[in-house]
């Protein structure tokens, strides 16, 4: 099996709907990338030795979705240099603002690459992630460029 190259990472299970969204672009261009459950709150010893321990596993981007209280992302980001790309997921309560305003505003020093909320977020996580590792490798920024060449003949014209 490929190395995972991208290690997507949410705080909950429930998150999985939106976060699937990801897996759209990286699976298109045959990325390999990791899946799992990690809560800087539930679970934050968990969350220290995944940020700790990406880079040495082979992971070159994080993506990770929380929603609410979303301190997932940012508490990621101050443990690695890998880059990491935030989806505020969409919450029952707030309807994603919450999780929006708790990921975007870092302090200066530490940065996430926030998306926007839900699903879209999620799936432009994904092809950010891409883009990201098609800078250093040639064979992927064409199956890239392929692929937004697809994306955009498949936009008709015609309004019916
Ligand atoms: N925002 C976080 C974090 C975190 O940031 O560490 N851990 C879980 N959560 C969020 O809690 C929401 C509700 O989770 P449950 O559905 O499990 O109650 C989810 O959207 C999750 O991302």
């Amino acid at each position: 099996m490929n190395k995972a190259r991208v290690a997507i990472i949410m705080g909950s299970q429930s998150d999985w709907p939106t976060m699937k969204n990801a897996t759209t672009v990286l699976d298109a261009l045959g990325i390999a990338y990791s899946k799992q459950v990690v809560s800087a709150h539930r679970t934050p010893e968990r969350l220290v030795s995944f940020s700790h321990g990406a880079a040495d596993e082979g992971s070159e981007v994080i993506i990770a979705g929380a929603g609410g209280a979303a301190h997932l992302p940012g508490m990621t980001a101050a443990m690695t240099h890998l880059p990491v790309i935030a989806v505020p997921v969409m919450s029952k309560a707030l309807k994603g603002m919450d999780s929006l305003l708790s990921i975007v505003q870092m302090p200066k020093g530490v940065a996430v690459a926030t998306q926007a909320i839900g699903d879209s977020g999620a799936f432009n996580a994904g092809l950010m992630a891409a883009q990201i590792l098609a800078l250093g490798d040639a064979e992927l920024t064409q199956r890239l460029c392929d692929w937004r060449a697809s994306q955009t003949s498949g936009v008709p014209l015609e309004v019916e």
